[in-house]
C-alpha cells in the first residue's frame, strides 16, 4: 500500500484550498499513491467570522472528496472538515474516508478538542466553535487496519492504544494543524512515539506556514515505521511525500520485541 501524506497552507478561501487539495492529490495519485491523507482543517483556516456555512457529510465539500477519490481511483483520507451538527453554534471537526469508488468508508469526529492558553504565544479555544466526538474508528482499508485521530489527539496516548488494541490498527492517521510553537519541540517525539509504543505506522499530515488570524502551522509531515523510524518528510511549505507501507515490517518487529503483547495493563 502506497501512501501519501500532503501538506497544504489552507486559508480563508474555500474553494482556493479545495483546488489546492484537489492538485496534490493528483500529483500524489501520478506518483502511485493508494491512500491520499490531507491535513486538518483542508476546507478552510482562517477567522470563524469569514467562514462558510457548516455543511453534512453529504454536502458539497463531501462530494468533492467523494469524486476526488473516485476519479482517481484511490483512498482518500480527506483530512477534516467542519461538519455541521445539532448545535447551531458548534461544528465537529471530521475526517472523512472515501474508497476508490468515492463511498463514503468511514468517518471520525475529533475527540480531544485544543483548548490551551500559553501566555503571549497560543491562545486557541476550539471548544468554543466545535463539538467533541466520542468514537474511536479504525477503517479497513484493502487489508490494511487504519485508526483515524486528529491534531490534538496526538497527545492522548490511550486513544491510540485502543485503536492499536481493541482496533487493532495497523496504521494511525494524524491530519493535523500543529502550532509552530509546540510543534518544533513536540510534534515528531509524540508521533514516534505513538508510533514505538503501539508498533504501528503512523502517517501525519500536517497544515503548513501562516493562516488569519496570526496562526502559524509547524508542518513536516511525515511517515514513521513501527520501530519509529521517520520514513519520508515533506519539507516546509505546501507539498507531498509517498512511502510504501510494508506489513512484514510491523510483523516482524512485533514478533522480535513483542512489547504489545506484553503489556500487563
Ligand atoms: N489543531 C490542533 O489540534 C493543534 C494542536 C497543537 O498544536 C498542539 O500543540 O497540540
Amino acid at each position: 500500500m502506497r501512501v501519501a501524506v500532503c501538506q497544504l497552507n489552507s486559508r480563508d478561501d474555500r474553494e482556493a484550498n479545495l483546488a489546492a487539495a484537489e492538485a496534490l492529490i493528483d500529483r500524489a495519485a501520478a506518483a502511485g499513491a493508494d491512500l491520499v491523507l490531507l491535513p486538518e482543517y483542508v476546507d478552510y483556516l482562517g477567522p470563524g467570522a469569514g467562514m462558510p456555512p457548516p455543511e453534512s457529510a453529504d454536502g458539497e465539500v463531501g462530494r468533492f472528496f467523494a469524486d476526488a477519490a473516485r476519479r482517481r481511483g484511490i483512498w482518500l483520507i480527506a483530512g477534516s472538515f467542519h461538519e455541521a451538527g445539532p448545535d447551531p453554534d458548534r461544528t465537529w471537526n471530521t475526517t472523512l474516508v472515501f474508497d476508490r469508488a468515492g463511498t463514503l468508508a468511514a468517518s471520525y469526529r475529533k475527540i480531544h478538542l485544543y483548548d490551551v492558553e500559553i501566555p503571549g504565544r497560543v491562545s486557541y479555544r476550539e471548544s468554543a466553535s466545535v463539538a467533541p466526538g466520542d468514537q474511536p474508528v479504525v477503517v479497513e482499508v484493502e487489508g490494511l487496519r487504519v485508526g483515524l485521530s486528529i491534531c490534538y489527539d496526538l497527545r492522548f496516548p490511550e486513544l491510540y492504544r485502543q485503536l492499536a488494541t481493541a482496533g487493532a490498527a495497523q496504521l494511525l492517521v494524524v491530519p493535523a494543524a500543529f502550532m509552530m510553537h509546540t510543534g518544533r519541540d513536540h510534534w515528531e517525539v509524540l508521533l514516534r512515539a505513538r508510533a514505538i509504543e503501539n508498533q504501528c505506522f503512523v502517517a501525519a499530515a500536517g497544515q503548513t506556514g501562516d493562516h488569519e488570524p496570526g496562526r502559524t502551522c509547524y508542518g513536516r509531515s511525515m511517515v514513521i515505521d513501527p520501530w519509529g523510524t521517520v520514513l519520508s518528510q515533506v519539507p516546509d511549505g505546501p507539498g507531498f511525500a509517498v512511502t510504501d507501507i510494508d506489513l512484514s515490517c510491523l510483523e516482524r518487529i512485533r514478533a522480535e520485541l513483542p512489547s504489545l503483547a506484553n503489556r500487563r495493563l
